[in-house]
């Protein structure tokens, strides 16, 4: 290990330079038994992008979470520019000039973006003689730090990529010069996360400093001028991002080498095993999401969907699994028609072999209130393993919950643990391994590893290709171009609620995927 990597290895400061922006040294956090962060220090120079990164449950977003004074640590020094700050409470935070963008944004769908703006904010959202104020200064900070966004638009109209904008300009609004942004691309279609890095890099050249918590290697190698690797609540590496690489940093988080491509041969499809015939679906709000779309996928084949998010693909998938209803077409399993039915039925799906990973673990895939072991079992409760002939067989679910967490290296392995308090990785590995071991004929999988680590991700991935090997049929929908080209055997991508095109992997390319995506066919992108 070279000097630059070992821990505490940026923390040098010459002589009559300026103080850090940000320095932690010797934190400390505790949940009851759970070490959540071990002696953590790390150090962020001023006007500069510094990722943390580390595996699921690494303890990168309890750091900062202490940093935005919503968790009390139990032990160590927080210094702003220099200056040990007692931070007990995001107003602190704010005070001394840090802001703090979440993965779930805190806006307030039905008012403006001034609005939100001035919401909690000195004066409040009431206060009309500081309204007009507030504009002109919200206008001048959009217009700096070119975020495109409108200040009299309703939040609730805005696409996710802009709503995040407007947490920014919150931030900025209320003074931040250290700007926290916790996975801020996982919600975001590429286009949008490119958007989002210009103005991270133009905020960086005003002399502001930004903290980005990612699992995207290739976000940090792109982005950021330093790194600070976390594994299992420690630091393990503070580094120059120029003087490392994608593998080392994957090797430094995970402990060992890490294969940054699926390793899996051909594939050797047989029949065919899910069959969509022309299929509609409608959204609730009644918009036509899925027009005629027809595909298959065959036993022993990955078939991935690409799209940029809002092209239906999520629709296409909820109605295969029988969350959204199917409003015209035909759904075949093994040749027999499953859709038309007076009552479209998940659990009939699950009969029919049919399991389900959602995009949205938290809304659809867990109960968060429930524990490891219930969300387990979830929608399987009627399985005898785990019904008694009254009761649920509480002994035999924890049993298997055990059994899944310790292969699929859920941390922490506590069974009774609500699955809330689980990192957002865990979480899909929850999830993934409920619909996984159940051994289903045919699984249908949305952004399996979004919000998951490295580690993690070569995990499910072999998986997968493992399910896939058996013989099963797999029915991909991801917005993560590498993971449908490492993944697939067929891509197919679909726009507007319409499949365009269907690629064999071993043709597809990302530019060729990427026109596809836009609507632009590749005759007249030439
Ligand atoms: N409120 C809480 N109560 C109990 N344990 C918690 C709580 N919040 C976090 N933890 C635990 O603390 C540890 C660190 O979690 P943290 O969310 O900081 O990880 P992370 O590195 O941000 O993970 P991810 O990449 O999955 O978001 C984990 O073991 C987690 O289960």
């Amino acid at each position: 290990m070279t000097d630059s990597i070992a821990q505490g290895g940026l923390d040098t400061e010459p002589a009559g330079s300026h103080p850090p922006a940000l320095r932690l040294t010797g934190v400390n956090k505790w949940f009851g038994a759970n070490h959540a962060n071990k002696d953590v220090s790390l150090t962020v120079r001023r006007g500069s992008i510094h990722g943390v990164i580390g595996e699921n449950g690494a303890g990168k977003s309890t750091i900062m979470s202490i940093v935005y004074g919503y968790l009390r640590a139990d032990g160590g020094t927080v210094e702003v520019d220099g200056r040990i700050t007692d931070i007990r409470s995001p107003r602190d935070a704010i005070a001394v000039g840090i802001g703090m963008v979440h993965q779930h944004f805190m806006l307030v769908d039905t008012f403006t973006v001034v609005e939100n703006v001035l919401l909690g904010a000195e004066g409040g959202a009431t206060l009309a003689p500081g309204l007009g104020r507030a504009r002109k200064e919200l206008e001048r900070l959009e217009h700096e730090y070119a975020l495109d966004v409108d200040v009299d638009a309703v939040v609730g109209d805005l696409p996710v990529g802009l709503q995040q904008r407007v947490e920014i300009l919150k931030a900025l609004y209320r003074g931040a010069d250290i700007l926290i942004l916790d996975e801020p691309t996982g919600v975001l279609t590429p286009q949008e996360a490119d958007h989002l890095f210009r103005i991270l890099r133009a905020l960086r050249n005003q002399g502001k400093t930004i903290v980005i918590i990612t699992h995207k290697l290739r976000e940090i190698m792109d982005l950021t001028d330093t790194v600070t690797v976390m594994r299992r609540g420690e630091v393990v590496a503070n580094v120059e991002t120029a003087s490392t690489s994608r593998e080392q940093l994957a090797e430094l988080m995970v402990g060992r080498k890490v294969l940054l491509r699926v390793d899996k041969k051909p594939a050797e499809p047989g029949a065919v095993v899910l069959d969509v015939r022309a299929l509609k679906v409608v959204d609730p709000t009644g918009v036509l999401r899925v027009k005629e779309v027809s595909l298959n996928v065959r036993e022993g084949e990955i078939v991935g969907i690409a799209g940029v998010s809002g092209n239906g693909q999520s629709e296409l998938l909820e109605a295969l699994a029988g969350i959204l209803p199917i409003a015209g077409g035909s759904v075949r399993v093994h040749g027999e028609k499953i859709s038309g039915r007076s009552i479209y039925n998940p659990r009939d799906l699950r009969r029919a072999g049919i399991a389900h990973v959602p995009e949205d673990r938290q809304k659809v895939g867990l109960v968060t209130s429930f524990s490891a072991s219930e969300c387990a079992v979830l929608g399987y409760q009627d399985d005898s393993r785990y019904n008694g002939r009254i009761l649920m067989d509480h002994g035999a679910m924890l049993n298997r919950c055990r059994a899944q967490m310790k292969s699929y290296d859920v941390r922490p392995p506590l069974p009774d643990l609500p699955a809330a308090n689980f990192s957002g990785g865990n979480q899909q590995k929850i999830v993934l391994a409920r619909e996984i071991e159940r051994n289903p004929d045919v699984l249908l999988i949305g952004q399996p590893t979004r919000g998951v680590d490295i580690g993690a991700i070569e995990f499910i991935h072999r998986r997968l290709v493992e399910l896939r090997d058996a013989g099963k049929a797999i029915l991909l929908v991801s917005v993560e171009l590498d993971e449908i080209l490492a993944l697939s055997d067929r891509i197919l991508v679909m726009f507007d609620g319409h499949l365009v095109g269907e690629i064999p992997a071993g043709q597809a390319t990302e530019r060729r995927l990427g026109l596809m995506m836009a609507g632009i066919s590749e005759e007249a992108a030439e």
